[in-house]
């Protein structure tokens, strides 16, 4: 028989009724929104701290005069992505393929004169690190007569001077709203709700959850690793189901976050995994992700790129990396597996 009587408070964009233990930071964002001009934030904490959450509850909550507009920047890492994503949302219709960043440009400036838009740029450091700050420069450019408000959802970035350029910074001037990382009380309070919610009585022991909340300070991990538990069990979860899936259940969360990007991050990440001893340089890894993508039919990436996609692996929080300057071969960077994700 199954432990899961209903999926879906299991799921990561599950929103549920009440958040716990955020209200100074719902407060925050809340009264940011009550000034006249709408403002721009930046909402920073570390994953799985509750910013998607805290920002989709906010934009449900919004007056009916703001129109908002949520771009994932993992899917829209460019300018140009971006801004076709956002003339989609603000004219409800397909962009057409061809249209240039300029054309985009233009068409959002004229129906943004008369509302006023409230833009969400979730996991913004992938933008960030992609593409500079092409795009937040041109928000605050057109930002006059300060008739839109932009949220930077950061995972990374604690703050933004030191990522854009000072003209951009002193436009946008954000406010900076942050996340702490949640105790294991938290933690333990925020998962026992979704599994009342979602498990039949019963199937989780007390002393299973405790476990799982001191093992994890990301829900969004938590949450997976609960799910992943209770599809693979007919028994009710002890703290030795919760031992025994953790390995699959981590392997799964990795998996699904690199669905997102392409094949050569997941053969860059197998790779990484690849080895006995870590750290590793960013030189070995090239080597072997090479001989990964010989076995696999893969026509390699350059060097280049693939610097970059160890930064979207970073980004992620599936790796660590420590950067090295000077000595015989100038910069090297030292990488290993996340200690978060056995
Ligand atoms: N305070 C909270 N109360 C209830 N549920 C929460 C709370 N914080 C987080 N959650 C739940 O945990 C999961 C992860 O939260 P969320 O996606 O908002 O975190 P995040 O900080 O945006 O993570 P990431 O940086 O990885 O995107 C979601 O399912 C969310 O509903």
């Amino acid at each position: 028989m199954s432990l899961v009587d209903n999926q879906r408070p299991l799921q990561p964009e599950y929103v549920p009724g009440s958040i716990t233990d955020r209200e100074s930071e719902r407060k925050a964002l809340k009264q940011a929104l009550n000034s006249i001009h709408l403002p721009n934030i930046l909402l920073h904490g570390p994953r799985g701290t509750g910013k998607t959450l805290l920002t989709r509850q906010l934009i449900t909550q919004l007056e009916d005069d703001i129109q908002h507009h949520y771009i994932d920047c993992i899917h829209h890492n460019t300018e140009h992505k971006a801004l076709r994503k956002l003339h989609t949302s603000i004219t409800g219709e397909d962009t057409p393929q061809g249209f240039h960043t300029s054309k985009l440009q233009r068409k959002i400036e004229k129906q943004l004169k008369h509302v006023r838009h409230l833009i969400v740029l979730d996991e913004a450091d992938f933008l960030l690190q992609n593409n500079g700050n092409s795009l937040l420069y041109y928000l605050s450019r057109i930002n006059k007569p300060a008739n839109l408000g932009i949220i930077i959802v950061s995972a990374h970035t604690a703050s933004l001077q030191s990522q854009i350029d000072e003209r951009t910074y002193s436009t946008l001037q954000p406010r900076r709203i942050g996340t702490e990382p949640y105790t294991s009380e938290q933690v333990y309070q925020i998962l026992s709700e979704r599994a009342r919610q979602s498990l039949e009585p019963t199937s989780l022991h007390h002393e299973a959850l405790t476990y799982l909340a001191s093992a994890t300070e990301n829900t969004k991990l938590g949450l997976h690793w609960l799910r992943h538990a209770a599809q693979n069990t007919s028994q009710p979860i002890s703290e030795e189901t919760l031992k025994q899936t953790q390995k699959q259940a981590h392997h799964r969360f990795t998996e699904r976050t690199l669905s997102h990007h392409t094949d050569h991050h997941r053969t860059l990440y197998r790779a990484i995994r690849n080895f006995d001893d870590y750290p590793i340089n960013s030189g070995q890894i090239y080597t072997t992700y090479r001989e990964h993508c010989r076995k696999r039919d893969l026509k390699p990436l350059s060097n280049r790129r693939i610097s970059d996609y160890i930064q979207h692996l970073k980004l992620h929080g599936l790796i660590e990396t420590k950067t090295y300057y000077g000595g015989k071969h100038g910069k090297t960077t030292q990488i290993q597996p996340s200690s978060l994700l056995q």
